[in-house]
C-alpha cells in the first residue's frame, strides 16, 4: 500500500530543499518565504511505495491565503500517514508554534530540526532528547542543504507511518482550558476522524468558522459547548482564540528553556543587519537596486553573454569559427561582402548600397558607380582555412551534406533556413540566458531579492499595492507562469487580481532573446537597452497600479506588508546551478519541440504563395502566403513604427512562446539576421517593437496561468486586453513622439493620436482617487507596522 509523508513547516525553513534531496526532483528553492505555492508529489528514493508531499510553508493551521489553504486541506483533508515537520533551528521558538498544532492533529509526527549547520555555527545547542520528551514525538536534526540527516528523518517518519503510532499528545494548555477541550472532545466524538479529535476540539474552542461549518453541530449542543468556552474566557479574562495562542507560546517557552541553550546574545549587529543598513537604506536602496539590475543585464547581455552568443550565432549556427588564428579574416570577409553588395546594387541599377557594420550596428550608404563595380568584381571570396584553424558552422556542414546527397532544393531550404535558421536563432541566445538566470538565482539565494520586496513596498504602497506584489514579479523574471501563480500569497483578492494583471510586464527569460537581438543589431549590444526593458516593465506596473487603483474594482488600501527577512547566506552552488539549469533547460526543450514545429510551418508558409496566379514555391518570401496574411494586419502596427509583414507575423507567433519572435525572424530573414534587422528597423522603431512585444499579451502558457488564477473568463479577458492596450499606447507614444523629436516621423494623425493618448494617460494618473479617503493615515500606520 502507498504511504504518504507530508513535509510541513514554516515558510523558508527548507522543505523544498529536503524534498528535492529525498525524491531527486528539482523544485524551485528560493531564499524568501512563499516560494512553494502548490503541493508537489515525489517518490522517496529507494522506496517506490512512499510518496513525499512538499507543501507551501505555513505559520499555523488557520489559513489566510490560498497557498496556506492548500497546506491545511492536505494535512487535515487527505490524512497523510505521517508528517515530517521541518523546523528552522535558528528560529526555533516561532517554528514550534506550528509544531504544537501539527502534533495535535494526532498523526505520527517526526520533528526535523533543520539548518543544524547554522545552529552549530551560531554556537547554540539543541538537546534533541529533551525536546522530543517535551513535545511527545521523535525529534532529529538535519541540514537539508548539506545533505545531512534528511534521509534518516524520512526513514523515521516512514517507520512511524508503517506502525501507525504516535506518542501521547502533550497537554499544552492550563487546567480549565484542557477541561473544556476534553468536554468538547466528548461531544464531537464519532463526528470526526478519531485521529484528529483533539485538533477539532481545540478548533471548536477557538470558534474556527470553517471547522464549525464543517461539523454542523446541532444548535443545542453548540449552545452547551459555548457555555464551557465562555466560562473559560471569564475565568482567564481573555477571548478563546487569544487564550489558545498565548498558552501555546508559554508552553513553547517552557520547552525551549529546557531543551535549547543559546550562546549569550551578541550585542553587536549581525552581518545581515549591517548589510541591510546599507542595502535597505531609505535613500540608497533604490539606486543600489537599479545598479544591481544594470550589472546583471550588462554582464548577461553586454559582456560574457554576448561573447558566447556571438559564437553560437555566428559560429555554431553561422558560417563557422576559428579554433586558432583568424587574424585578418574578418576584414577580408567584410570587404568581400561589401563587394558582393556593390555588384548586386550595380546590376539592379540601384543608386546606393548600404553597408552594415557588425561592431557598431551602424549602416552606411555608398553610391553605386561603375568604378566601384569594376573594383568589386576583382575581390575574391576569402577562404577562412587560409587564415587559421577553421571549423565550419552547423548550417555550412549540414548544407554541404545535403548538397552531396543531392537532396531537393526545397528540402535543403527547409532544413537549413527553416529548421536550423529558426531553432538556431533561439538556441543562439541560450548562453546569454544562462548567464542571466545564473545571476538572478544568486541574487535570490543570497537573500537580496527578499530585501527588494521591502524596498519596493515603499514605492508600491504609495499607489496602493504592497511589496508582496513584487514577489510574483521577481519570480516572473524567470518565467511568467510561476510568476502569476506566486500571486497566491496575496490575501487581498483585489490586490491579487491587479498583481496577476501586471506581473507579465516584467521581461521573462523568453523575452530576453528579443531584447538581445535588437540590442545587438541596433544598439551595439548595450546592456542599457536590457536594463531599460526591465525598468520599463517595473514602470508599467507602477503606472498601472496608479491608474487601476482608482477603479472601484481595485480600490482600497493594501494590507500591511509583513514578511520575514531571511538572513543573508552564501548561495548554495547546488541550488543556484539547479535553478539556472532548470530554467535554461525548459527553454532548450521548447526550442526542440514547439519552436521546431512552428519553424517548419512558418518556413512552408513563407516559401509558398501565388505567383502569376498559380500556387507554388516563391523566390522572394515577400510574395508568400505568410506575407499576404502578415500584410493584412500590419497596418495595425504601422503607427508604432513596424508596419512590415515580418514584424506582424513575429508579434502573432510570439503568443505561442515569446522566443518565437526571434525564431520567426530567423526563418523570415535567412542569412545574417542582425544585419537584416538593422536594415529593416531604425533604432527607434526597433525599440518600439521591443517594448510592444515585452508588454503585450504574454505567451499562451502564461495566459493559461492567468486564466487559472483568475478563475473567471471576464477577468482573464480584461487582463489580456489591458496588457495589449497598454503595450499599444506605450509603443505609440514612444514611436510617434520620439520620432517627432528625432525627426524620424512627420506630424500627422499618428502624432495626434499619440498626444491624445499621452494626455489621457496623464489624466488617469493625476485624477483624484475617489475611493481613497484617508489613505495617508492608513498607509503611514501600515508603513510603521511593516518596519
Ligand atoms: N544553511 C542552510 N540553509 C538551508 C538549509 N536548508 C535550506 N536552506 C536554505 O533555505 C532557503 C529556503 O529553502 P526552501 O527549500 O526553498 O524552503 P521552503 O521551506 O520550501 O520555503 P517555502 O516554499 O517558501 O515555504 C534556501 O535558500 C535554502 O538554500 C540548511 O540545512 N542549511
Ligand atoms: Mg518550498
Amino acid at each position: 500500500m502507498e504511504i504518504k509523508i507530508a513535509l510541513a513547516g514554516n515558510p523558508n525553513c527548507g522543505k523544498t530543499t529536503l524534498f528535492n534531496a529525498l525524491t531527486g526532483s528539482s523544485q524551485y528553492v528560493g531564499n524568501w518565504p512563499g516560494v512553494t505555492v502548490e503541493k508537489k508529489e515525489g517518490r522517496l528514493k529507494g522506496h517506490k511505495d512512499v510518496v513525499i508531499q512538499d507543501l507551501p510553508g505555513i505559520y499555523s493551521l488557520s489559513p489566510y491565503t490560498l497557498e496556506e489553504v492548500v497546506a491545511r486541506s492536505y494535512l487535515v483533508g487527505e490524512k497523510p500517514d505521517a508528517i515530517l515537520n521541518i523546523v528552522d533551528g535558528t528560529n526555533i521558538e516561532r517554528n514550534l508554534y506550528l509544531t504544537t498544532q501539527l502534533i495535535e492533529l494526532g498523526l505520527p509526527v517526526v520533528v526535523a530540526v533543520n539548518m543544524i549547520d547554522l545552529v552549530r555555527k551560531n554556537g547554540d545547542q539543541i538537546d534533541l532528547k529533551k525536546l522530543g520528551d517535551a513535545l511527545g514525538c521523535a525529534v532529529v536534526s538535519m541540514s537539508a542543504l548539506k545533505g545531512e540527516g534528511g534521509m534518516e528523518a524520512a526513514e523515521q517518519a516512514l517507520a512511524l507511518a508503517r506502525n501507525k503510532t504516535h506518542g501521547d499528545l502533550p497537554h499544552v494548555f492550563t487546567g480549565s482550558v484542557e477541561h473544556a477541550i476534553a468536554h468538547i472532545e466528548e461531544s464531537i466524538e464519532g463526528k470526526v476522524d478519531p485521529w484528529y479529535l483533539r485538533w477539532y476540539a481545540i478548533k471548536v474552542f477557538e470558534r474556527d468558522e470553517k471547522v464549525m461549518a464543517e461539523l454542523g453541530l446541532p444548535a443545542d449542543l453548540k449552545a452547551h459547548l459555548e457555555e464551557h468556552i465562555a466560562d473559560c474566557e471569564r475565568e482567564l479574562d481573555d477571548d478563546a482564540e487569544s487564550i489558545i495562542t498565548n498558552q501555546r507560546y508559554s508552553y513553547i517557552n517552557g520547552v525551549v528553556d529546557r531543551a535549547v541553550r543559546k550562546k549569550a546574545p551578541k550585542h553587536s549587529l549581525s552581518a545581515s543587519d549591517k548589510i541591510d543598513r546599507v542595502v535597505t537604506n531609505r535613500v540608497l536602496a533604490l539606486p543600489i537596486f537599479v545598479a544591481v539590475m544594470f550589472l546583471v543585464y550588462y554582464i548577461a547581455i553586454g559582456t560574457v553573454g554576448t561573447w558566447a552568443t556571438d559564437w553560437t550565432n555566428d559560429g555554431l549556427f553561422g558560417d563557422g569559427w576559428f579554433l586558432s588564428g583568424g587574424a585578418g579574416y574578418e576584414d577580408a570577409a567584410g570587404a568581400y561582402e561589401e563587394a558582393q553588395a556593390m555588384i548586386a546594387g550595380y546590376e539592379n541599377g540601384d543608386a546606393e548600397v548600404y553597408f552594415y557594420d557588425d561592431e557598431t550596428g551602424e549602416t552606411t550608404a555608398e553610391p553605386v558607380t561603375a568604378e566601384a563595380y569594376a573594383q568589386a568584381l576583382t575581390v575574391t571570396e576569402p577562404d577562412p582555412a587560409d587564415y587559421g584553424a577553421w571549423v565550419n558552422g552547423i548550417p555550412v556542414v549540414v548544407g554541404g551534406w545535403l548538397e552531396n546527397l543531392q537532396v531537393a532544393g526545397w528540402l535543403q531550404g527547409l532544413i537549413v533556413d527553416g529548421i536550423i535558421g529558426g531553432v538556431g536563432a533561439v538556441l543562439g541566445f541560450v548562453p546569454q540566458m544562462l548567464v542571466l538566470f545564473l545571476m538572478l538565482s544568486i541574487l535570490e539565494d543570497v537573500g537580496y531579492m527578499a530585501r527588494v520586496a521591502f524596498i519596493m513596498d515603499r514605492i508600491f504602497r504609495k499607489f496602493g499595492l504592497s511589496g508582496k506584489s513584487f514577489i510574483p514579479m521577481l519570480v516572473g523574471t524567470g518565467c511568467g507562469v510561476p510568476g502569476v501563480m506566486a500571486s497566491r500569497t496575496i490575501e487581498n483578492e483585489r490586490d491579487r487580481r491587479m498583481t496577476i494583471m501586471t506581473t507579465c510586464f516584467i521581461p521573462c527569460g523568453a523575452k530576453m532573446p528579443i531584447i538581445a537581438l535588437f540590442a545587438g543589431a541596433l544598439f551595439g549590444g548595450s546592456g542599457l537597452v536590457a536594463t531599460s526593458a526591465y525598468f520599463i516593465g517595473v514602470a508599467a506596473i507602477i503606472l498601472s497600479g496608479i491608474m487601476l487603483k482608482k477603479l472601484k474594482a481595485f480600490a482600497g488600501d493594501p494590507a500591511p506588508f509583513v514578511m520575514e527577512l531571511p538572513a543573508y547566506h552564501v548561495p548554495a552552488a547546488s541550488n543556484v546551478l539547479r535553478s539556472t539549469w532548470e530554467r535554461g533547460w525548459s527553454f532548450i526543450k521548447r526550442a526542440g519541440t514547439i519552436i521546431l514545429a512552428s519553424s517548419i510551418i512558418l518556413w512552408f508558409l513563407q516559401g509558398f504563395g501565388f505567383v502569376d496566379g498559380a500556387f507554388g514555391l516563391v523566390e522572394d518570401n515577400n510574395h508568400s502566403l505568410l506575407a499576404a496574411v502578415g500584410s493584412a494586419i500590419a497596418f495595425l502596427f504601422a503607427p508604432l513604427g513596424f508596419g512590415n509583414w515580418q514584424a506582424a507575423v513575429a508579434t502573432i507567433t510570439g503568443l505561442i512562446a515569446k522566443e518565437e519572435v526571434v525564431s520567426t525572424f530567423g526563418v523570415l530573414y535567412p542569412g545574417n539576421l542582425s544585419a537584416q534587422i538593422a536594415m529593416a528597423y531604425t533604432a527607434l522603431s526597433a525599440y518600439s517593437f521591443m517594448i510592444f512585444n515585452l508588454l503585450c499579451a504574454p505567451c499562451f502558457a502564461a495566459m493559461g496561468a492567468i486564466k487559472r488564477e483568475m478563475n473567471n473568463t471576464k477577468w482573464t479577458l480584461a487582463a489580456i486586453g489591458y496588457m495589449c492596450g497598454f503595450a499599444y499606447v506605450a509603443s505609440l507614444i514612444i514611436y510617434q513622439l520620439g520620432g517627432l523629436i528625432l525627426g524620424e516621423v512627420a506630424f500627422g494623425a499618428g502624432t495626434v493620436a499619440a498626444v491624445l493618448c499621452l494626455a489621457g494617460l496623464i489624466y488617469l494618473l493625476a485624477r483624484r482617487n475617489r475611493y481613497d479617503e484617508n489613505h495617508l493615515s492608513i498607509s503611514s500606520v501600515a508603513a510603521a507596522t511593516a518596519k
